[in-house]
């Protein structure tokens, strides 16, 4: 399979730093801590290159593992396969999300999630795929991207390309 570049490293790292910035600036003067979520497997570059770039604020880990996809489409069913404790009850959360297309992914967990009635819920993506309308509001958003099915940087096909350093798609 082609693979082609779509957002090349360096592009990638220095929207993640301006992403950690607009991150800061929104909860300082509201809390020295948040609470991140971070979705697996897709947004675990993702969400370690952010965290990495967050310098101002303390920030508590938990992780979620939902799939949903065969090959490059979705199967509409999500399925849960690591889910997290009531400990973000009344915190500061921010979801990481590395990709939202349809927007299924993340209804799911949004709508499970705010039963733990947390304080304050945020979402960042680093995608935001344009062709859906998903209609889930998103906080902060890296890139806005048209009908491609893009692989790299956590992205996969069947398990395949999530250790490429940048964002491509196939051709
Ligand atoms: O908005 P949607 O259409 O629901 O698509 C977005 C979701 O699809 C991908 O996950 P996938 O199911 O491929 O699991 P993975 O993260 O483990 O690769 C991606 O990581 C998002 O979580
Ligand atoms: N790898 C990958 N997973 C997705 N899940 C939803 N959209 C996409 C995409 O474009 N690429």
């Amino acid at each position: 399979m082609m693979i082609k570049v779509l957002i090349d490293e360096e592009t990638l790292k220095k929207r993640i730093k301006e992403l950690a910035r607009e991150i800061e600036e929104y909860y300082l003067g509201k809390t020295d801590t948040i609470h991140a979520v971070c979705i697996l497997k897709g947004s675990i570059h993702f969400f370690s290159d952010l965290m990495l770039n967050i310098r101002k604020l303390n920030v508590k880990y938990s992780f979620i593992h939902v799939s949903s996809y065969q090959g490059t489409s979705s199967t509409g069913k999500i399925r849960v396969k690591s889910w997290i404790d009531e400990s973000i009850h009344d915190e500061y959360v921010l979801l990481v999300e590395d990709i939202v297309d349809t927007g299924l992914t993340l209804q799911h967990i949004v709508r499970y999630l705010k039963k733990y009635n947390p304080r304050d819920f945020r979402i960042v993506s680093l995608i935001e795929k344009t062709v859906h309308d998903h209609g889930i509001p998103l906080d902060f958003v890296g890139f806005r991207v048209d009908d491609k099915f893009l692989v790299g940087y956590g992205l996969d096909i069947d398990e395949k390309y999530r250790n490429l350093p940048y964002i491509g798609y196939v051709e």
